[in-house]
């Protein structure tokens, strides 16, 4: 059976690398794409897209889903709009595959709620690389070792976000291994605000945003007289690109919501 992909955000960095990735794969049609504005009528009339991609555009999920079924709705936006498409998606009986980053705890909670009751896959994947998900479940093990850790993740320069949702991740993954700790001198002060970074249970994540980079992280873990680090570097988008094609094939199989690929790879 085909599988039928709708695409939100193909004009991304990372959503016009998933609109080609759906168009080469031979098990998947890319049946409509998701814009915020009129753009054109298919994605052949967008300069960025050869004549081929014939994939009709649309603005409204409603009419998207009433026009063309689709089975997947591949998410690549951005945190303000990923939510209420992922809520919509459910409602309307569409599996969704969010890339997008930015959740709050409070929305992952009412969207495993909701998947739950639909009985509907749902794949929400911070980071899609299979070497980022291993540098997560690699750093999972060594905090069990050296509980003292701090994570620098370094993207590009036009990310809204942060911390990334891969180092908000790695922190969560930790956090359950970890005997709790609060790092640092106790009685350590900030003579500039944020010196330190942000503070996830006493671990600190630093956030790095500089052109030229694409998405890197470092996890750092001390011990005595020794240091351990654990670093993955995506050099470019296609980096993603096989992460996002599993997860289309997975999420059909599934009935409920996974948040991290570490969970189904
Ligand atoms: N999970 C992963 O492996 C992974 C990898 C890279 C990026 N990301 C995440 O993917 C998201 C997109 O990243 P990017 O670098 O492609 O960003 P981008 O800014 O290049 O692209 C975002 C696109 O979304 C579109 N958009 C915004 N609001 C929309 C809406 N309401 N409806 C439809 N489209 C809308 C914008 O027009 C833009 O074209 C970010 O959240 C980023 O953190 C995830
Ligand atoms: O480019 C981005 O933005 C990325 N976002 C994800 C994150 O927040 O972890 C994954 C890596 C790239």
């Amino acid at each position: 059976m085909t599988i039928r992909v709708a695409i939100a955000g193909p004009r991304g960095k990372m959503g016009a690398e998933a609109v080609h990735t759906i168009m080469k794969n031979g098990k998947m049609e890319l049946v409509a794409v998701l814009d915020y504005k009129e753009v054109g009528v298919t994605l052949a009339d967008l300069d960025m897209f050869p004549s081929n991609y014939t994939a009709p555009i649309f603005t409204d999920m409603k009419e998207l889903v009433a026009a063309t079924d689709p089975d997947v709705l591949v998410d690549l936006t951005n945190p303000h709009a990923v939510y209420k498409h992922t809520k919509e998606a459910l409602a309307l009986n569409v599996r969704p595959v969010i890339g997008t980053t930015g959740f709050t705890d409070a929305q992952l909670e009412e969207l495993t709620a909701l998947a739950r009751e639909k009985d509907l896959g749902c794949i929400i994947a911070p980071n899609f690389a299979i070497g980022a998900i291993l540098m997560m479940k690699f750093a999972k093990e060594a905090a069990k070792y050296l509980p003292d850790v701090e994570i620098i993740e370094m993207h590009h320069d036009q990310k809204l976000d942060a911390p990334s949702g891969t180092g908000v991740k790695t922190a969560q993954m930790i956090q359950e291994v970890r005997a709790q700790k609060i790092q640092g001198h106790l009685e350590e002060k900030e003579t500039i605000e944020g010196a330190r970074g942000a503070d996830f249970d006493g671990m600190r994540i630093h956030s790095v945003r500089l052109p030229g980079l694409v998405a890197h992280q470092q996890v750092l873990f001390g011990g005595d007289g020794q240091l351990l680090t654990i670093r993955h570097d995506s050099l470019n988008r296609a980096s993603f690109m096989s992460g996002v094609a599993f997860c289309v094939e997975e999420v059909m199989k599934m009935d409920q919501l996974v948040y991290g690929l570490e969970n189904i790879i």
